[in-house]
This record gives C-alpha cells, sequence and structure tokens, in this order.
C-alpha cells in the first residue's frame, strides 16, 4: 500500500494543534493591522495642526504598546509551531529508521550509504523547514493578506485596493511555471549531497587501501567531481530560487508603484486625506513581506513536495523477507537443519548460485561446509539465516519450512558469527551482550573466555568498559573477531553459524576456542564455514563446495580416503604449514 504525503498526515493528526498556533499568530496579525491606522490618525492630526504633546506621547505608547503584544504572540505561536515542525522530524525520521530495520540485506547491497544518509540529515531538514518556515510564513501571510486587504478596502479606499491588487494574482501564475523546476532541482541537489556523502564514507573507510595504492590523486579526482555536481545542482537550484523571488518581488514593486501613483493622486483630488494614505501604504509595507514570503513558502513546499516523494519511495518499499501473516508461533528450536533439493539465485540475477544442495544435520550435530572462493558457503548460511528467502520447501529447521519460522524466533535461536566483524562504537562490554536480552558481567567475562579474547580485554585499563570505534580503542583483525565469536557464544544459541570466523587468528587459537566451543555447544547445532581445513577436520559431517553444488560429503577420515577435492586441498594446505614452520 502506497503511504500518503507525510506531511499532510502530521497535518491532519495534529490539526488540533496547528489550529491553535494559527489562531495565536492570527491575533498577532490582527493586532498588528491597528498600527496604520493609528499612524493614519497621527498623520492627520498633524496636518490640521491639532495634536498636543500629551497625545503625540499617547498615540507613541499605543504603537509601542501594540507591536509588543503582537510580538508576544508572534514568538508564542512560533514555540508553538516550530515544536510540531520538530515533532514531524523526528516522527519521519523514527519511521525512516524502523523501515530500514525491516528491510532486507539485499536493500541495502542495493543502496550508497551516502544516499541513505542523505535521506536521514538533509531530506529531514528540508521537512522540518516545511513544517517551520512553510506553515509559519503561510498561515501568516494568508491572515495578513486577507485582513490588511479588508482593512485597506474597508478603511481607505475600495477602487485604489483593486488597483493595487492588480498584479498580485501574476505570482500565482509565476508560482505555477515555477513549480516542476525547483522539484527538479531539490531532487537533483538531494541525490548530489547523496553522492557526495558516499563518496566521503567510503574514502574515510578506505583509506588505508587508498594509502597503500597511492590512489590519494584519482580518489580526489572523483570527489572533486561529485563535488562539482554538488555545487553546479545547488547552483541551478539557486538560479531558479532567485529568479523565481526577483519576479515576485518585481510584482510586489508593481503594487507600490500603483499605490504611489494612484494614491497620490487620490489625495490630490480630495478622494482620500493623507492619513489614509499613509495608512494605505502602511498596510501595503506589511503585506510586502508576506506576499515576498509567500514565493518562499510555495518554494519551501516544492522543495518539501520533492523530498517528501523522496522519502517516501523508501517508506513504501516492501522488505523482502518478512513473516507472512498465517506464520504461527514457535517454541524453542531445537536445532535440526535440512535443505532439500535447494537450488538458489540471488533477487534481480540470472545465475544460480546453489544447485541441489541437500543436506541433513540433527540437533546437536556439527556441519562444516568448504570449497574454493565464491562456491557459495556464504550464500548457504545466510540462507539458514534467512537474510534472503529461499525457495519454500528447500530448507527445514526442526522439521518446519524455514519460510514459516517466525523470524525473530529464528534469529534468537542462532548465533552467527559473519566473515566481516562489525563491532559498534560502544563498548567492548556492549558489543558482547549484543542482544535483547540482559547478560550480567560474568556472564560477559565468561563469553569472552571461551572466545579466547578475555586476557586480550583485561590487559585495557577500562577492561569491559573500553570504548571501541570512533575516540575509541582500535582492535586487531583477530580480537575483533573473537569479540564477534564472544557475541555469537553468549546467547547460547541452538545454532551457531560460523562463517570463516577463524581466519584471522592463528591455528593454536582457532584450536583452543574450538575445544571451548565443542564444550559449551554440547547438544546444539554447529556450522562451519572455512577455508582452513585444519578448523574443521572435527566436524561430524564435511560437505566440499564447488561452483554451488555438493561435490563431496564425508567425515575427514572418508574425505581423506576419497583422495579428491578435501584430500588435495588438505595436503596442499599441510605442506605450507609444515613450510612455514
Ligand atoms: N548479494 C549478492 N548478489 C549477487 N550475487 C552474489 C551476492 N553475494 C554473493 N554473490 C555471488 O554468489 C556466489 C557465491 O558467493 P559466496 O559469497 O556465497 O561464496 P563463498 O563460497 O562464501 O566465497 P568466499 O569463500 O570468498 O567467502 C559468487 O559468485 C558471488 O559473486
Amino acid at each position: 500500500m502506497k503511504s500518503k504525503p507525510l506531511f499532510q498526515e502530521h497535518l491532519k493528526k495534529y490539526k488540533g494543534h496547528y489550529g491553535i498556533g494559527a489562531a495565536l499568530l492570527s491575533i498577532s496579525c490582527l493586532v498588528q493591522l491597528i498600527i496604520p491606522l493609528l499612524l493614519g490618525h497621527f498623520t492627520d492630526l498633524i496636518e490640521s495642526m491639532t495634536v498636543t504633546k500629551r497625545e503625540i506621547i499617547g498615540i507613541a505608547c499605543w504603537i509601542a504598546g501594540i507591536g509588543l503584544l503582537s510580538a508576544f504572540f508572534r514568538s508564542i505561536s512560533r514555540i508553538y509551531l516550530f515544536r510540531l515542525a520538530r515533532l514531524l522530524e523526528m516522527q519521519v525520521r523514527r519511521k525512516l529508521f524502523m523501515k530500514w530495520e525491516s528491510l532486507s540485506a539485499e536493500y541495502f547491497n542495493r543502496q550508497r550509504i551516502g544516499d541513505l544518509m542523505s535521506h536521514a540529515v538533509n531530506d529531514l531538514n528540508i521537512m522540518r523547514d516545511v513544517g517551520m518556515t512553510g506553515v509559519f510564513a503561510a498561515i501568516e501571510a494568508a491572515v495578513l493578506i486577507a485582513v490588511a486587504i479588508f482593512a485597506m478596502a474597508g478603511s481607505v479606499h475600495v477602487g485604489l485596493t483593486l488597483i493595487v491588487l492588480l498584479p498580485l494574482p501574476a505570482l500565482t501564475y509565476l508560482a505555477y511555471r515555477f513549480r516542476t523546476r525547483i522539484q527538479d532541482r531539490t531532487t537533483m541537489v538531494q541525490e548530489a549531497i547523496g553522492g557526495l556523502t558516499s563518496r566521503v564514507q567510503e574514502f574515510c573507510a578506505g583509506i588505508r587501501v587508498v594509502k597503500a595504492y597511492a590512489q590519494e590523486r584519482a580518489e580526489m579526482k572523483k570527489f572533486q567531481e561529485e563535488n562539482a555536481r554538488n555545487v553546479e545542482t545547488n547552483r541551478l537550484l539557486i538560479e531558479a530560487n532567485s529568479s523565481f523571488s526577483a519576479l515576485s518581488q518585481a510584482i510586489v514593486g508593481l503594487s507600490y508603484l500603483l499605490s504611489v501613483v494612484f494614491g497620490g493622486l487620490l489625495v490630490m483630488k480630495g478622494g482620500i486625506s493623507l492619513g489614509q494614505f499613509v495608512a494605505f501604504n502602511t498596510y501595503l509595507t506589511m503585506l510586502i513581506s508576506p506576499v515576498e514570503n509567500l514565493g518562499k513558502v510555495i518554494n519551501v513546499f516544492q522543495r518539501g513536495k520533492a523530498v517528501d516523494e523522496r522519502l517516501r519511495h523508501v517508506l513504501d518499499t516492501a522488505p523482502e523477507v518478512a513473516d507472512e501473516e498465517d506464520t504461527l508461533p514457535m517454541e524453542e528450536i531445537e536445532g535440526r537443519i535440512e535443505c532439500r533439493h535447494l537450488s538458489f539465485r540471488y533477487p534481480d540475477h540470472k545465475q544460480h548460485v546453489l544447485e541441489d544442495i541437500n543436506l541433513s544435520v540433527p540437533p546437536g550435530g556439527s556441519l562444516a561446509i568448504v570449497g574454493k572462493v565464491g562456491s557459495g558457503k556464504t550464500t548457504l548460511v545466510q540462507l539458514l539465516l534467512r537474510l534472503y528467502n529461499p525457495p519454500e520447501g528447500t530448507i527445514f529447521i526442526d522439521g518446519r519450512d524455514i519460510r514459516g519460522i517466525p523470524l525473530q524466533r529464528l534469529r534468537q535461536s542462532v548465533g552467527f558469527v559473519p566473515q566481516e566483524h562489525m563491532l559498534f562504537s560502544t563498548t567492548i562490554g556492549q558489543n558482547i551482550a549484543f542482544d535483547p536480552q540482559h547478560y550480567s558481567g560474568e556472564q560477559i567475562s565468561e563469553a569472552a573466555k571461551i572466545a579466547q579474547v578475555h586476557d586480550n580485554i583485561v590487559a585495557f585499563p577500562r577492561q569491559f568498559e573500553t570504548a571501541l570505534g570512533e575516540r575509541g580503542v582500535s582492535l586487531s583483525g583477530g580480537q575483533r573477531q573473537r569479540v564477534s565469536i564472544a557475541r555469537a557464544v553468549i546467547k547460547k544459541p541452538s545454532i551457531l553459524v560460523f562463517d570463516d570466523s577463524l581466519s584471522a587468528v592463528d591455528t593454536e587459537t582457532e584450536e583452543r576456542i574450538l575445544r571451548n566451543l565443542k564444550k559449551m555447544m554440547k547438544g546444539r547445532t554447529t556450522i562451519i564455514t572455512s577455508h582452513r581445513l585444519s578448523a574443521i577436520r572435527h566436524a561430524d559431517e564435511i560437505i566440499v563446495m564447488d561452483h554451488g553444488r555438493i561435490v563431496e560429503r564425508g567425515n575427514h577420515a572418508s574425505l581423506m580416503k576419497e583422495g579428491g577435492l578435501y584430500a588435495s586441498i588438505y595436503e596442499k594446505q599441510t605442506m605450507n604449514r609444515a613450510m612455514e614452520g
């Protein structure tokens, strides 16, 4: 289902609050409109030479008092309406984040980080601007224009008012002409910001590679291109905005000119008094700013519309991996895994990366998946976590099709150690206890011991409280790997999946980790993919993959006896180790 325009929805939901804000602002505008009448009266008194010093002070005090009262209501309404705009920003950002959390890994593969950041930051700034500048100026313009015109016609001269208002409909035409141009250019600017953010993000993340390959110049060139695109798109937007502003000001200026010429003639003919002429022009001056602002308001709303569409495009993305409506709850997962004729290709790809995979792991059993680079090992374990959707009827856990297992239950029951060891910029302890469940310090420490990283952590002055990432310490590749192993084992999951997760530790540490795991994983299912065969030789079953197919299967002894691919890789690795040792 397509979502409704975000701003309109917000307006509808908080219509009462917007009503109060609009009422407060209207009071401020109405109070302000008394000032021209006082000025007109004052001018007539001066012209008639009948004014006393006391009256002058009295009128000045009234003008000051009314000005203050108007400013008071204006500032309250501003606080009120701006708070609503902040609320809109916060709610849309929350929606956006919740949507991202529901989307599959594939969605993020297809997106540039810069574009996502541009949605979360720049698009929402524009959205907030719609709520702040847009709504505030629109209400002010509507009230001031309506009431000032009424006052000009009612208290001064209908004919003069009509003449002066004659050019103003041209503003509507102008807004119509500029509408698409401003919207399109806003989209271009937001996309350019996304591109620039992506470039900076990629450069910072890949700084070591850039330096190692002396790619600074090439990177600078790419950055310059994005930077220039950003400047150019902004230039185009400013050009459209400025032309729109200049033309609307010219229209307003024409009104002013008509007022001076025809108003002056009327005063000379005695049609209106000098005081009325002054009041009329003061009203017109009051009108100029909101009418000019009206141009800005239209501009802000047009930019807001472009952003609203961009954001809704994200919010309307359907999650590829989600619970079906008829998904039944599931108590505990025991850990029996089965693949039946599993063939898989990535969304939007023609080629199958897994072909007719059949396997069965009993609860508490261990399965090792080995094979050449790109043979499909990671794909297979990601399907077991349902990071992608396998075809129905191909993967079963505890006898239930994985597509019918509640995602929350499935993911709570699997401890996954991925190839890339993503640690968050919190403390080491929080990185280990990264689970909805609460863990005690003792449990965190225990998990770190199993993962063989406890000694490293306690060597830091703040131990488990040590902050990681930005402005925190950096861990070595091996330490990061072991912290993410600790993160998986602390859950004591029914199924533990290691995707080539022991590659950055030496063989001795690897042995110790596996020994500890064996104790802890008694009765739980373990799946390990690895390039290093020494890490998996104790597994109950080993499958060897090549080009997405299982080409050999058995245990270490039977595979060695077979003398196939497994045996040849194992011998090569043993020889290499012997030569290195
Ligand atoms: N998100 C994706 N979209 C499309 N194709 C993908 C995606 N991820 C992997 N592939 C392709 O699927 C095939 C299997 O990749 P996979 O990562 O499963 O292999 P692997 O055996 O784990 O490799 P490695 O040992 O390098 O980790 C490769 O040809 C790869 O290019």
